[in-house]
């Protein structure tokens, strides 16, 4: 039997959703009912971010209406781009992202409830490009035009990274990431957004709640720790070597384990075969190979299995994509599962204001300054 430390909200039922299930028999996950594997093979990003938001798969009228609608939302007001440039060339894009969706809160409040899914819209739409005419700005000296042609979020995202239209398997890639990673139950970025939501705040503010928790390296975070981790290796076997000696050290190994699948995530499997198919497309094993000689090392060692985090940071690298945008790409994923959790948080509202057991001192006689030590 497996017994598991207090804490952390560990085990807490802490409310009831109809979104998603995470690890119902250890692993496998549902968003609306609908297994990962079959939104992976079959299901676009705006699908997905469709069927979280509004409840239902779209037809193919409501589908091509959502895609255009998308696709038409990518421009960013003036004053938006002002406030990108002035922000440092060495800032985190994560400090970007933050700042970037806060500001447009500012430009284009959310007047009225009725309005969530048009701000959900337009903050998962113009979110890359946020991201990445600051980053051309203070890079390449340019500001860019942020309305490609491109239809899909994951095809105008590398097609604004790199300049140029994006290789298909790479895009294909992104878009089946962006995926997985849309919508994962009460996770801590959700969970503290739907608690930010449960006071009447307003969207912006409940969403830069979830960008602030997800930043964290226990949480998405750390996809570009792993990317550091297995960036220290040249080889599979200094890679044994060297998380041999880090478990030693007692040392957190990143894009492993997890607080609620026990068998494994699924959502690896699906990211593990896609860095395999990057990494045979660019003949370029080595990242792949680490990777694969780390998850032996962890099973075999730890019986710890890697979460999505971990093949998603071979995967992008090899789709070009530099380290410090991986957590804000699990911010555009994860805007569709946060915004989801905030309607249904509003839904049906009650505060979200838990109790503490208090193990401070007993009441004591006050000292004035003077007698203080
Ligand atoms: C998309 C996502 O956000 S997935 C999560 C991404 N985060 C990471 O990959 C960070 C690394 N992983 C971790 O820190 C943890 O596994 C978490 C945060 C995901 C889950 O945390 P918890 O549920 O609190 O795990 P918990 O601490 O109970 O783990 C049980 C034991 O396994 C160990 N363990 C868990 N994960 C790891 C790991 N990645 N490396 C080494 N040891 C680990 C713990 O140290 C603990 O050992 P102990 O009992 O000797 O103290
Ligand atoms: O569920 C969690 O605790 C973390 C996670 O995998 C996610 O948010 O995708």
């Amino acid at each position: 039997m497996v017994i598991k430390k207090a804490g952390g909200l560990s085990d807490v039922v802490a409310g009831k959703t109809e979104i998603a299930t995470v690890g119902k028999k250890g692993r496998g996950l549902t968003y609306r009912g609908y297994a990962i594997e079959d939104l992976a093979q079959s299901a676009s990003f705006e699908e997905t971010a469709y069927l979280l938001l509004y409840g239902k798969l779209p037809n193919e009228v409501e589908f091509e209406a959502y895609k255009s609608k998308m696709a038409k939302l990518r421009g960013l007001p003036a004053g938006l781009r002002v406030i990108l440039e002035q922000l440092p060339a060495h800032t985190h894009p994560m400090d970007v992202i933050r700042t970037g969706v806060s500001a447009l809160g500012a430009f284009e409040p959310e007047r009225d409830r009725q309005e969530v899914r048009e701000v959900a819209d337009r903050l998962i739409a113009s979110a890359a490009s946020i991201l990445l005419y600051w980053r051309h700005f203070h890079l390449d000296g340019i500001r860019i035009d942020t309305e490609t042609e491109n239809e899909s979020i994951a095809g105008h995202f590398l097609q604004l990274l790199h300049g140029r239209k994006p290789d298909d398997l790479h895009e294909e890639a992104l878009d089946i990431s962006l995926t997985l990673y849309a919508e994962h139950e009460f996770n801590a970025s959700t969970f503290a957004a739907r608690v930010t939501a449960s006071t009447m705040s307003d969207i912006y503010s409940a969403v830069t709640t979830g960008i602030g928790t997800l930043r964290g390296s226990l949480h998405g975070g750390a996809n570009e720790a792993a990317m550091e981790l297995i960036d220290a290796f040249a080889t599979p076997d200094e890679a044994e070597m060297g998380v041999q000696q880090m478990l030693v050290q007692k040392r957190l190994i990143m894009g492993f384990g997890h607080r609620v699948y026990t068998v494994s995530d699924p959502r690896s499997d699906i990211m593990k075969r896609i860095s395999q198919s990057l990494s045979l497309q660019a003949n370029d094993w080595q990242l792949y190979h680490i990777s694969e000689r780390i998850e032996q090392v962890m099973q075999r060692k730890k019986k710890l299995f890697p979460n999505l985090d971990f093949y998603s940071a071979s995967a992008y690298r090899l789709m070009g994509i530099p380290t410090s945008l991986f957590t804000p790409i699990f911010v555009i994923a994860r805007m569709s599962g946060w915004i989801a959790h905030i309607i249904e948080q509003r839904d049906n509202n009650r505060i979200i204001r838990p109790i503490a057991e208090y193990t401070g001192p007993e009441q004591q006689p006050w000292i004035s300054i003077e007698g203080r030590a």
